[in-house]
């Protein structure tokens, strides 16, 4: 029961996108991680102007003295002041408007690489949000509850979280994390690659929003049966005029590549080191792919074909930390063993 206290809620606190679960209610905030402020005249005080979809419009096109930030950079916190004005926000609209009166029970989830001091800044960002209590799991086992692989059993699973900024890959038994690794680099890499060969090759200037967008609706890790063709619009480097051109899925898929591969080579280090035992469920039972780039066309069959074990796409794969998010808040008590961290605020 909440009480006189707001309902539990669940952050997924990404680099790209924050995912908000509402106990009893479901997923009810999926915003891009982005907040836009202004700058009070010759004071450092900032006044937030807009968040999540409003705020990422404005990326590339503020004013003078305006700012649009994304204030998580590879998976953890890069500008304290703005990720706390993210989860005030994203608190008080998740309770209603109530915000700060209603302090609520928040759990959110940690890369399984960050420090001790970067961990503790999460839980600090969010009791200064607002919460009450904050409880921390980490992010692979997260995603495993929310896709509902059995992670309490003596039973290897493997899950593959590939995001923004970050590729997580774990091994999980008994309720906790056998191996795991990292990777800071991910769908935001891609984009980056697309466009420096739209750069380099068409001289074409392009946005990060722009090559999201190509990778999104073009991109793939395998060759298709019917490649596709785009146009798109760009500042011509030469005379900085506008320009469009056409860019092809293989086109596309070459330029994201070596980050595919290097996500690759991480997997198969990781099942390396991963006990025998293990390994061999695994090989059963495959690996579980999830984040948003798990999205991306073939790249389940190329990891499967690659790494010679079956590879399972999550269903809504952007979606699944936030679900292990809410089943923690439904069974706290069961499941109080997956914490890791524990923070109390009311300040
Ligand atoms: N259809 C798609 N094809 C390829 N990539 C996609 C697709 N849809 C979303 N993405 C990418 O998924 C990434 C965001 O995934 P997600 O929301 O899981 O990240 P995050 O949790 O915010 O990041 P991180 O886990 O690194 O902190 C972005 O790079 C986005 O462009």
């Amino acid at each position: 029961m909440a009480g006189i206290f707001g309902k539990d809620i669940g952050i997924d606190l990404g680099t790209s996108n924050i995912v908000v679960y509402v106990k009893g209610k479901g997923i009810v905030i999926d915003e891009p991680s982005v907040i836009a402020y202004r700058r009070a005249n010759r004071k450092s005080t900032k006044e937030i102007i807009a968040f999540g979809r409003e705020a990422r419009a404005m990326e590339g096109k503020t004013p003078k003295g305006v700012e649009a930030v994304r204030p998580l950079q590879n998976g953890v916190i890069a500008d304290f002041e703005m990720t706390g004005a993210l989860i005030s926000h994203v608190l008080d609209k998740a309770s209603g408007g109530v915000g700060f009166l209603s302090h609520p029970k928040v759990v959110i989830c940690a890369p399984v690489y960050v420090t001790e001091v970067e961990r503790k800044a999460f839980i600090d960002v969010t009791l200064d949000g607002g919460a009450r209590e904050v409880y921390v799991i980490e992010e692979p086992l997260a995603a495993a509850l929310g896709v509902g692989l059995p992670i309490n059993e003596p039973r290897g699973s493997m899950i593959l979280d590939i995001g923004g900024g970050t590729s997580e890959i774990a091994v999980l038994s008994l309720g906790g994390v056998v191996v795991s690794n990292s990777l800071r680099m991910a769908g935001n890499d891609m984009d980056e690659s697309i466009i420096n060969m739209v750069r380099q090759k068409y001289t074409l200037v392009i946005g990060p929003s722009t090559a999201e967008e190509i990778k999104n609706s073009l991109g793939s890790a395998l060759p298709m049966d019917n490649e596709k063709i785009m146009e798109i619009r760009g500042r011509n480097l030469k005379d900085g005029l506008p320009k469009s051109i056409c860019i092809s899925s293989s086109e596309v898929r070459e330029a994201i590549d070596p980050v595919i591969v290097k996500i690759i080579e991480m997997v198969r280090e990781t099942l390396e080191e991963t006990p025998p035992e293990l390994a061999r469920d695994i090989a059963d039972q495959g690996l579980v792919l999830t984040g948003g780039v798990a999205m991306l066309e073939g790249l389940d069959r190329r990891l499967s074909e690659e790494l010679n074990a079956p590879v399972i796409r999550a269903e809504e794969p952007r979606y699944s930390v936030a679900k292990g998010l809410g089943k923690l808040l439904d069974n706290l008590d069961s499941m109080r063993k997956v914490i890791i961290s524990v923070g109390h605020g009311m300040r």
